[in-house]
């Protein structure tokens, strides 16, 4: 409320309305404004620095609920608002101020993609604006809002992206804000028409379920059940939170069940279910931080009487990792870079290699991932993921089986690598094999022999798996 300004009467006569308050600060638009800041400014995670900033505030319930809300919508539809923006303000978008686009941005999202009405959200984002850029600056974004006001999202969408028929691309990444060579990239992988690519598109926009894993031997689906969960789609191991804290429930507090999607689950499942020759003794994990599957490898590998030794190259998640596995001092964690064995050749019986990728299967769960990846990354990356995987052929023994795994399905990053590795030298003697035996009772996962989820179509990552056998 600007100073001076008549405070508004409670209903009440008498004390309330003869003192001036300051409106109460709003905390969730603060968050979000907060962690938006961290995003732009520091490159932060909002995945990672949103669950901490609410605890310090002690932020619960609501006005949690809000602030994820906030983060994560507008993060994910920054390109959608950016387009919008630019045709509100009187100069190029870019030369914007960053913290004034990102009051702008959070303004337009509650406009434009939630309930809240139109009076209060251009009111409560003026009232952070003033807190946060200064009565000035809060002005513009008043008007710059009563603008984005004027038209609901379909209206400003048909004013800003090109026809479909023009540039399918360019329209589609500002409908359903990917960049275009995201799109591109992604159209490409998963074949189709327009209305494949565009619910896929569009279940990248949507917030993924929680959903658990009940580690085998450990915790049980019935545990999971019991406190609350509901059965999961395509993993016999997995159970879908549908609300409520996840570290609230005792199994997933001591590690016994975890959080982790249903597509790192099928494929970890797939590598310890494939057929191999012989008796077992050793797995290995070549790029196992932060330690999802590895949690769940440890815990089937066990069962079998198995060691499983796990790689990562950064201590810190090294040090994840021992969380994961920990509990049992049969398996093992080194930090290590796994492109350089410090093991003979030939002496694990199933090797993962999940590599190092641009995550753009993971578009869901890390909202301002999209507009953080270039396409360089992608050729970046390739070396390292060819020498990865060239590293795990190296280290399965004759009979054993290798899983290459990425959560990206961009082909420079998973078919082209695994056709490349089995041309060279370090492939003789492999084979692919038909990775949709192992998931059993999943539709639609392609012609094989390699497979390829999607969001849209299993409500998983877009996880891909091949599988290689080397020759007895
Ligand atoms: C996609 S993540 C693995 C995710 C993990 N398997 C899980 O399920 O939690 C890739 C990991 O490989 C690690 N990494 C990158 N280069 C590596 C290398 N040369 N050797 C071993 N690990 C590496 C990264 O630090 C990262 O933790």
């Amino acid at each position: 409320m600007t100073p001076g300004r008549a405070p508004q009467s409670s209903g009440k006569p008498g004390k309330a309305a003869r003192t001036y308050r300051r409106p109460k600060p709003d905390a969730a638009r603060r968050a979000a404004f907060d962690v938006l800041r961290m995003v732009d400014d520091r490159d932060a995670y909002a995945n990672l620095v949103l669950p901490g900033l609410l605890r310090d505030r002690r932020m619960t319930g609501r006005d949690a609920a809000l602030a994820t809300e906030l983060v994560h919508g507008t993060l994910r539809r920054q390109g959608t608002y950016d387009a919008i923006l630019d045709r509100c303000v009187d100069r190029p978008i870019n030369e914007v101020d960053p913290p004034v686009l990102d009051v702008l941005c959070l303004g337009a999202h509650q406009l434009l993609a939630t309930r809240i009405p139109t009076h209060a959200a251009v009111s409560a984002t003026v009232e952070l604006a003033r807190g946060v850029l200064g009565d000035g600056r809060a002005k513009f974004v008043n008007a710059v809002l009563r603008k984005v006001a004027a038209r609901d999202l379909d209206e400003w969408l048909a004013e800003v992206a090109p026809p479909y028929d023009e540039d399918p691309e360019g329209h589609l990444s500002i409908v359903y804000s990917h960049p275009r060579w995201v799109v591109a990239a992604l159209w490409d992988a998963l074949g189709g028409g327009r209305a494949e690519i565009e619910a896929l598109l569009a279940a990248d926009n949507e917030p993924p379920a929680v959903t658990l894993v009940a580690r085998p031997g450990r915790s049980t689906l019935d545990e999971l059940y019991e406190a609350g969960a509901k059965p999961g789609r395509w993993s016999p191991l997995a159970a879908v939170l549908t609300e409520g804290d996840p570290g609230a429930i005792a199994a997933v507090r001591d590690g016994r069940a975890g959080v982790q999607d249903e597509g790192s689950q099928l494929v970890a499942q797939a590598l310890a279910n494939a057929a191999v020759d012989g008796d077992e003794t050793r797995w290995l994990d070549l790029c196992a931080g932060p330690g999802g599957k590895a949690g769940l490898l440890a815990a089937i590998a066990t069962q079998r009487d198995v060691a499983l030794l796990a790689v990562e190259r950064r201590h810190h998640r090294a040090r994840l990792v021992r969380n994961a596995i920990g509990w049992n001092t049969r398996h093992q964690v080194v930090t290590a870079d796994g492109t350089r064995p410090a093991w003979a050749p030939g002496s694990f019986d199933r090797v993962i290699a999940d590599v190092p990728c641009s995550g753009l299967g993971a578009l869901r769960r890390r909202p301002e991932s999209r507009w953080r990846r270039r396409p360089e990354d992608i050729a970046e990356l390739g070396p390292l993921q060819r020498e990865l995987l060239t590293s795990a052929l190296g280290a399965v023994r004759p009979g054993g089986v290798v899983a290459y795994v990425t959560c990206s399905p961009h082909k420079a990053e998973t078919r082209s690598v695994v056709d490349d590795v089995l041309a060279s030298p370090a492939g003789s003697g492999f084979s692919l094999v038909d990775a949709r035996e192992y998931l059993p009772g999943v539709t639609g996962l392609g012609d094989g022999p390699d497979i390829q989820l999607w969001p849209h179509l299993h409500g998983t990552d877009a996880m891909y798996l091949a599988l290689l056998r080397r020759g007895a």
